[in-house]
């Protein structure tokens, strides 16, 4: 294979789109990304895969012509629990998953970039993470602990994107310091007692404790926290109760909190709960909350290394460069950016849907593009 094409580009990332896997189980992600890399030209380049703890990874490290340093880039490769809903002639063939957050995209602009690299062999050596369960289960940091980035697989610096449809398609935005937040998993179970809708005083209802729960948490932004910093409590999942006239026993919330730093999230961990204390107190039920902040650390940006991009960006007269706010999108990728310095940046692909939303329908521009600004990007990284 020589270089990939527009079109053989976007035939790819619609594969993808049409294969998506949740977090651990990207098999046939990683099957087909290793059907592309294999047909592109390996003679300077090694390819990893099938790791004991990550068996969903691949890694492919090129091995540079004059090397002074190892660069990393890293691309997340899973999907969402998500029914697609936009009627697209390549839309999801698996049910209730789908490529929502974009990381087809992501995928696709790094194979561009492996496969630009294994043409023109680069001065540094590259070595390229197609990374699983980034939405959950941190797979960055599964990697890091199990020893994946070790000797010649140790990148110097690590950088990484995120595709944005708030910005124009191709454009690149980024920001000195933190990018995202940092997030923590929280669930809640709310045990009282099942009974008779008819004899409500035989039970103890648990939908309006969970209720009660969630009216009371919303106040921890608006009351516990200093406004002019930022927080965001979400509970995405509530589960209680089989039919309507069987007083529900149990309920369960699944929740993410928000923070720029830690310091926050570790307020409002302490106010959730004590909310929920409260709440199993005033409701004679029991509450078990459990909380886990895993790999998905605030993604804070090397100053030296992020300055370098910005510059590149806003000399090279073919990317548009946009600073941006931090935002409260999370990312395992701040764990790796806590082991090595790195930056991450946004992508732009111009859409009106959200991330996560099932009528994500990125401009697909936006991969070449990207593709096209990074590679000038890593070779000015070489030389400056
Ligand atoms: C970019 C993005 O959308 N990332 C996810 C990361 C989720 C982290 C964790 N599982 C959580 O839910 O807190 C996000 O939701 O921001």
């Amino acid at each position: 294979m020589t270089q990939l094409t527009t079109s053989e580009l976007i035939q790819i990332r619609r594969h993808l789109h049409q294969i998506p896997e949740l977090a651990m189980h990207e098999t046939q992600t990683r099957d087909y990304l290793i059907e592309v890399i294999s047909q592109m030209n390996l003679d300077h380049a090694e390819i990893r895969d099938q790791l004991s703890a990550l068996p969903t990874a691949v890694l492919v490290r090129i091995e540079g012509r004059d090397p002074q340093r190892t660069i990393g880039y890293r691309t997340d490769i899973d999907a969402l629990p998500v029914d697609e809903q936009t009627g697209l002639p390549y839309t999801s063939r698996h049910p209730h998953i789908m490529h929502a957050c974009g990381h087809d995209i992501h995928m696709t602009v790094a194979l561009g970039i492996l496969n630009y690299f294994l043409e023109y062999q680069p001065r540094d050596n590259l070595v390229f993470f197609f990374q699983p369960a980034e939405e959950s289960k941190n797979g960055g940091k599964v990697a890091y602990e199990q020893g994946v980035f070790q000797d010649k697989w140790r990148p110097d610096e690590f950088y990484g994107l995120h595709d944005n449809p708030d910005l124009p398609a191709g454009a690149i935005g980024c920001r000195m310091g933190t990018l995202f937040a940092g997030t923590t998993e929280v669930n809640v179970d709310f045990i009282g007692q099942s009974g008779h809708a008819a004899f409500p005083q035989d039970a103890n209802d648990m939908v309006v404790a969970a209720s009660q729960f969630i009216n009371q948490v919303q106040t921890i932004i608006s009351r516990s926290i200093n406004p002019i910093e930022s927080g965001v409590i979400t509970f995405g999942l509530m589960q209680a109760g089989t039919i309507r006239n069987v007083i529900a026993g149990s309920a369960r919330l699944e929740g993410t909190i928000r923070g720029l730093t830690q310091v926050m999230i570790e307020r409002i961990v302490d106010r959730l709960q004590q909310v929920a204390t409260g709440i199993a107190s005033s409701y004679d039920c029991e509450v078990n909350i459990e909380f886990n902040q895993g790999g998905y650390l605030p993604v804070e940006n090397n100053p030296a290394l992020t300055e370098r991009l910005i510059k590149f960006c806003k000399q090279d007269s073919e990317t548009e460069f946009i600073e941006t706010a931090p935002a409260m999108t999370g990312e395992d990728f701040g764990y790796l950016l806590s082991k090595f310095p790195g930056t991450m940046f946004w992508l732009g692909v111009d859409d009106n849907s959200q991330l996560h939303s099932a009528t994500l329908t990125p401009d697909e521009s936006s991969i070449n593009k990207g593709i096209n600004s990074i590679n000038r990007f890593l070779e000015f990284r070489m030389t400056h």
